[in-house]
């Protein structure tokens, strides 16, 4: 069994066995609390940057398939597990996790006490860290100042690195209500679906469109998808966003489109000591005083007023929460009232995890049907 560390940057050594390929991988490293949907975790651009550390202790066992991917790769840079499955038992598998993991060169460890790496992060929060394995395991001193050198993700930019190059265009599925420009920072491929099943036909643009780009399409609405990096650090898509908002085009955005709304309406956004990364966050709506139970990926939020309506700093209008965590009270969801433009900070697309928020999708098709029929008028 080859021999592995993984290697935080206030110089805590985890030792385990090395998992998928050997060799290095640097990242933020966090921890994710889903009991199911590892491979789904994977594939989620907005990993792109960050070693995933798993608290759900058996990971592999159902394998992975060419269908459960929600993009074309994996986007962690390392992963941590406790036992990695020895074999693979599941109908719908074509491949071992660790097969996978070594072809696309993810660097991962097993062996670990993950409790202990998740307790220490939870504490000290999500930092930067290391897996090193093979030729790259080598004394703890040397293998601390490699990751001391690797870049923090407060104030990291990684839209470039997993947005299209090229607009891709999707047909709507079934009857078509109407066209939304996406803007790919990092798209899981569940939204685009969810977003054509809504009668949508799609053009997915690239993080660096500009304004005259994006509305010689004429759009009928836009939506901003999740992703990596620090949302303070997206100025070009922010200042893009707010001509949106000028334009008064209705807007939804998921994850980073709702930290990118955040700013574009005047507000800052913040790093989490830990962030919030699982399928079961219980979250408030606050319009219903409806509970959903929501999957969700983020280490930054937005700092907005829970309980008030106020003045978008940027000039906007009236905003309120319209959703926020019921563990730690993080917003978790904007809604502007007098602009047609809303965005939540966790997944209704889910994949993996709950969809009780599905209908969110609904909710941009009637603002968007709404806004159609004034325009008509
Ligand atoms: N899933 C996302 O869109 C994550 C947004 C941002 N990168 C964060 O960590 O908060």
């Amino acid at each position: 069994m080859t021999e592995a560390a993984l290697v935080l940057e206030d110089g805590t050594v985890f030792r385990g066995t090395a998992y998928g390929k050997r060799g290095r991988a640097l990242g933020e490293a966090v921890f994710s609390t889903g009991m199911t949907g590892y491979q789904e975790t994977l594939t989620d651009p907005s990993y792109a940057g960050q070693i995933i550390v798993q608290t759900a202790p058996h990971i592999g066992v159902t394998g992975v398939n060419a269908e459960d991917d929600e993009s074309k790769r994996i986007w962690a840079e390392g992963y941590v597990v406790r036992a990695a499955s020895r074999f693979t038992s599941n109908w719908r598998s074509e491949e071992t996790l660790e097969a996978r993991l070594e072809r696309e060169g993810i660097v991962g460890i097993s062996r670990v006490d993950t409790r202990a790496v998740t307790l220490h992060l939870r504490d000290k929060g999500s930092m930067r860290a290391g897996v090193f394995s093979g030729d790259e395991l080598t004394a703890d001193a040397d293998m601390l100042a490699q990751v001391l050198n690797s870049p923090e993700m407060a104030g990291r930019s990684l839209s470039e690195a997993v947005s299209v190059t090229e607009p891709e265009h999707y047909d709507a599925i079934g009857e078509r209500i109407g066209s939304v420009a996406v803007l790919d920072l990092g798209i899981k491929s569940s939204t685009i679906q969810y977003l054509r099943e809504r009668g949508f036909e799609l053009t997915v643009l690239p993080q660096d469109t500009s304004f005259e780009q994006l509305s010689a399409l004429a759009p009928d609405g836009v939506f901003y998808s999740n992703g990596p990096g620090d949302p303070a650090a997206s100025t070009g898509q922010i200042e893009l966003l707010q001509q949106i908002l000028r334009a008064d085009i209705p807007y939804f955005g998921i994850c980073f489109g709702n930290q990118l709304l955040g700013r574009a309406l005047g507000f800052d956004t913040y790093k989490l000591t830990f962030g919030h990364r699982g399928i079961n966050q219980p979250v408030l709506d606050t319009a219903t005083g409806r509970v959903e139970i929501t999957s969700q990926n983020h280490g930054f939020a937005v700092d907005a007023p829970i309980d008030e309506v106020v003045d978008s700093p940027a000039g906007f209008g009236r905003v309120k929460v319209s959703h926020y965590s019921l563990n730690d009270q993080v917003v978790e969801g904007l809604e502007a009232i007098d602009i047609p433009a809303f965005s939540v900070q966790f997944h209704p697309e889910s994949a993996a995890g709950p969809h009780d928020s599905m209908h969110l999708f609904d909710r941009f098709r009637e603002s968007i049907n709404i806004r159609k029929g004034t325009t008509n008028a």
